[in-house]
Order: structure tokens, then C-alpha cells, then sequence
């Protein structure tokens, strides 16, 4: 079943990575606290890494048990290992080569140079099986119940390495799948699917920018996932948008009223 979107906007594209970073310094401390671990699907993108690095000067990082952590990937560009434009690399840069990880919680997808060669949905189906591998009876399928999962969103309204009108945003069956032909490059990639990401707990949005303005306002007035791929993005108990305010400023009245004088 999916959640109605909640919107929070911020005045301006740092804050509201700061105020996403405090939000989920509390949820992974939370779900610490009452189970023990925390995981957290991470997303690509300047707003993901903005947030990211944002958590890494943050003085409350601090409180969370990094060793107590499962992070996951929301897709992934098919590019060697090490390539400044792989999600990971970013995201190792911003925040995870400064805190002490269990590098056997650290599920990266696979690079185009590792076992599955140039194989993107080889590489698919062996991230698919190392999250079935995660997934216990508790969970709800082949998938594991992620706390937190994060997500970019394009000025196409593209989320994960889902694109508008690509085989991957149609795909109902399997939970990873390569992407090949992808209009931003490379167009080879990996991604988790909608009903992968529809498996977490919460799901948040993330949209900085005013190039993200058009796309915010298409997912958020009722148009469909395969058009427009955020649309479909909704977590089991929550369903976040987190914006700016340039990236808020074509939603429907409606939806973000103005300030009151
Ligand atoms: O290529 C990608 O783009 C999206 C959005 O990135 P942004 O820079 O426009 O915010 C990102 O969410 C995705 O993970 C990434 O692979």
C-alpha cells in the first residue's frame, strides 16, 4: 500500500542537507537503540552527497554505532572500481572513509572490472541475491526491510538509475536490474527496482535545486510512475519529500501553500 507524500522544504539547499543529516542521525540512533542495527540505502547525486557530507561535519554523528550499520546502494553507475563517478567512490569521499565502518556492511554494488566483467545484469542478479541473503522471515520478501532509503531526484524525474519510460521502471518481478541506454550517462547501470524500493520502511526524497522544480511538481500532482519514476517511489509506514525552496517552487498551492505574512 503506498504512503502519501509529506513534503518538508527548507529555505535553501544547505540546510536542507544539515536538517536531512539530523533527521537520520535520529532514525539510525532510533533504530539502534531498539533493534540493534540500522540500514540505510544510500543514493548518488549532489543532493545525496551534499546530505552525506553534511552527516560527516555534523557533531552528532558521533552518536551513531557505525559498526552497527547496514548500507545499501539505490543504483549504481556500471563503471570500474574506483571511478570518480561511481556513486560509492562519491560516497566514500563525503562520508564513509572518515567513520568506522564493518566493511562486511557495506554492500557496494558491483563495478564493470569485477567478477561479473561487463555483465550489468549478471551484476544485477548477484546484488539481488546478496540482498535476499540479508532478508530474514521478519522482512517481507526478498528484500530486507531497509529503515531508510534515499533518493535523488532528476530533473527528468528519474529516481535510483530509473528513467521515464525505460524497461527498469516497468519491471514488477525483480527486485535489481541493469539499465542499459540510460539518458544520463553512463548508460550502463544498476538499480534497485520500485518494488525493491517500496520494501523500505521510509523512503525520502531528496530535491534541491531549481532544476528539480519541474520535476517535483510532475511527480507530486498524480502523474504516473512509468512517466515519471519518483511518482512511484513510496516507503511501507512513510513517504518523505525533502526540498528547498527553489525546488519547491512549482508545486501546486495546494500542496505548498505560501508562507503566512
Ligand atoms: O545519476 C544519478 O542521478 C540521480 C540524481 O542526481 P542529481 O545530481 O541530479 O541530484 C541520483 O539520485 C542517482 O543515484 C544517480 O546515479
Amino acid at each position: 500500500m503506498s504512503t502519501a507524500p509529506q513534503l518538508v522544504v527548507h529555505h535553501d539547499k544547505e540546510l536542507m542537507a544539515q536538517a536531512a543529516a539530523a533527521r537520520l542521525i535520529t532514525k539510525i540512533v532510533d533504530a539502534q537503540a531498539s533493534r540493534g542495527y540500522a540500514s540505510v540505502v544510500l543514493t548518488g547525486g549532489r543532493n545525496g552527497n551534499g546530505l552525506l557530507a553534511a552527516l560527516s561535519s555534523a557533531p552528532a554523528r558521533d552518536a551513531i554505532d557505525w559498526g552497527r550499520l547496514d548500507l545499501w546502494w539505490g543504483d549504481e553507475r556500471f563503471l570500474p572500481e574506483g571511478d570518480p563517478e561511481r556513486n560509492v567512490t562519491q560516497a566514500r569521499e563525503a562520508l564513509l572513509d572518515s567513520v568506522p565502518l564493518d566493511p562486511h556492511r557495506v554492500h557496494a554494488m558491483p563495478a564493470s572490472d569485477g567478477p561479473y566483467g561487463k555483465d550489468a545484469d549478471a551484476a544485477a542478479g548477484a546484488y539481488a541475491a546478496e540482498l535476499a541473503k540479508a532478508s530474514g522471515p521478519e522482512n517481507h520478501g526478498t528484500v530486507p526491510t531497509f529503515d531508510v532509503l534515499m533518493l535523488g531526484v532528476g530533473p527528468d524525474t528519474h529516481v535510483a538509475s530509473l528513467f521515464p519510460e525505460l524497461p527498469a521502471v516497468r519491471e514488477t518481478e525483480r527486485m535489481v536490474v541493469g539499465v542499459h541506454g540510460a539518458p544520463k550517462p553512463p548508460p550502463t547501470r544498476i538499480s534497485l527496482t520500485l518494488p525493491a524500493i517500496r520494501a523500505a520502511r521510509e523512503v525520502w526524497l531528496l530535491a534541491a535545486g531549481e532544476d528539480k522544480a519541474k520535476a517535483a511538481a510532475i511527480a507530486l500532482s498524480g502523474a504516473g510512475e512509468i512517466q515519471a519514476p519518483a511518482a512511484g517511489a513510496y516507503g511501507r509506514s512513510r513517504t518523505l519529500w525533502l526540498l528547498d525552496a527553489p525546488a519547491a517552487s512549482q508545486l501546486p498551492r495546494s500542496l505548498y501553500p505560501p508562507a503566512s505574512p
